[in-house]
């Protein structure tokens, strides 16, 4: 994903290597767009589909974090947010899925985040926009039973890219913290292969290569399709991820309470003093 013509072009000029390598013959375009702007997403797929026929698989992978304090955040952030992460991906599916549901053929991952099924301090304005990619998919998972249509839906870890560089500019120290503590960043290439893997496996919750957040997400499956061994598999997780969450939560709330003081001292008016017994307590 990127918008810079630069990076896009070495993506290309890489895809096209590795087409003739294996000798596919494929085609390699790129197309820039705003996934805000819907008469523009219309726009350029009707050009792309006329260049190189149908969307066989539609990746919505475009979004960014904008990372601060709930109380700093001006309502126009949280409206932002959903802009990008939620409404960019709307429009693009809904851009394309009529088609594939005429073709009964094709094959939609969104893309949320390893953040679209619990919150963490820092994450107010992304967290509840990639809930909703979250719920988008769900529900689309069960109206597209009985066609050849296929979804997938992708929880990525910290991915070593720009605009996680971007985040972490505006990352709070406690969310700094928490995801240190909870997880590590991956390279691009090592969540792709991992996401490709399920795409291609035609699986609906695709994997991510972190094991925690792996496990959190069996754990935290709920009314999704598990097969017959899967649910025994899920049984067992389901024992011990209370413990596992017990854990997590503990740890993401006491960081949380350390700050408290510092975080809301304009807000309580307090004291350094006051500041330093709040956060032991
Ligand atoms: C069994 C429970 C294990 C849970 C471990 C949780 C640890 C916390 C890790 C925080 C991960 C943050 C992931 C954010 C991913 C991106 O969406 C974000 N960086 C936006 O780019």
């Amino acid at each position: 994903m990127s918008r810079s013509d630069t990076r896009l072009r070495a993506a290309q000029a890489q895809l096209v290597g590795e087409a003739q390598k294996r000798g596919t013959g494929s085609k390699v375009m790129y197309r820039k767009l705003d996934v805000t702007d819907a008469a523009q997403v219309l726009e350029t797929l009707a050009a792309a589909v006329q260049d190189l026929g149908p969307v066989d698989l539609l990746i919505c992978n475009a979004g960014a974090a904008h990372l601060g304090y709930f109380h700093e955040n001006d309502l126009e952030t949280f409206r932002q947010q959903m802009e990008l992460n939620f409404f960019g991906v709307l429009n693009v599916v809904h851009a394309v899925y009529g088609d594939m549901v005429r073709r009964n053929q094709g094959h939609i991952c969104l893309v949320g985040s390893a953040l679209s099924t619990f919150g963490l301090v820092g994450y107010s304005a992304y967290c509840p926009s990639k809930y909703a990619v979250k719920g988008l998919a769900d529900c689309l998972r069960n109206e597209l039973q009985g066609t050849h249509v296929k979804i997938s839906f992708a929880q990525p870890p910290d991915t070593d890219t720009p605009g996680l560089a971007e985040e972490n500019k505006h990352k709070p120290p406690e969310t700094k913290e928490i995801s240190e503590s909870g997880s590590t960043v991956y390279k691009p290439e090592e969540v792709a292969a991992v996401l490709m893997g399920g795409i291609l496996r035609g699986a609906y919750l695709l994997p991510t290569p972190d094991l925690g957040l792996q496990f959190n997400a069996i754990a935290t499956k709920g009314l999704l399709p598990r097969s017959f061994p899967g649910v025994l598999v899920d049984m067992l997780f389901s024992c011990i991820a209370p413990l596992a969450h017990w854990f997590f939560v503990g740890m993401f709330d006491r960081v949380a309470r350390r700050t408290a003081g510092r975080r809301f001292s304009k807000l309580w008016g307090i004291g350094l003093e006051r500041q330093a017994q709040e956060g032991q307590g």
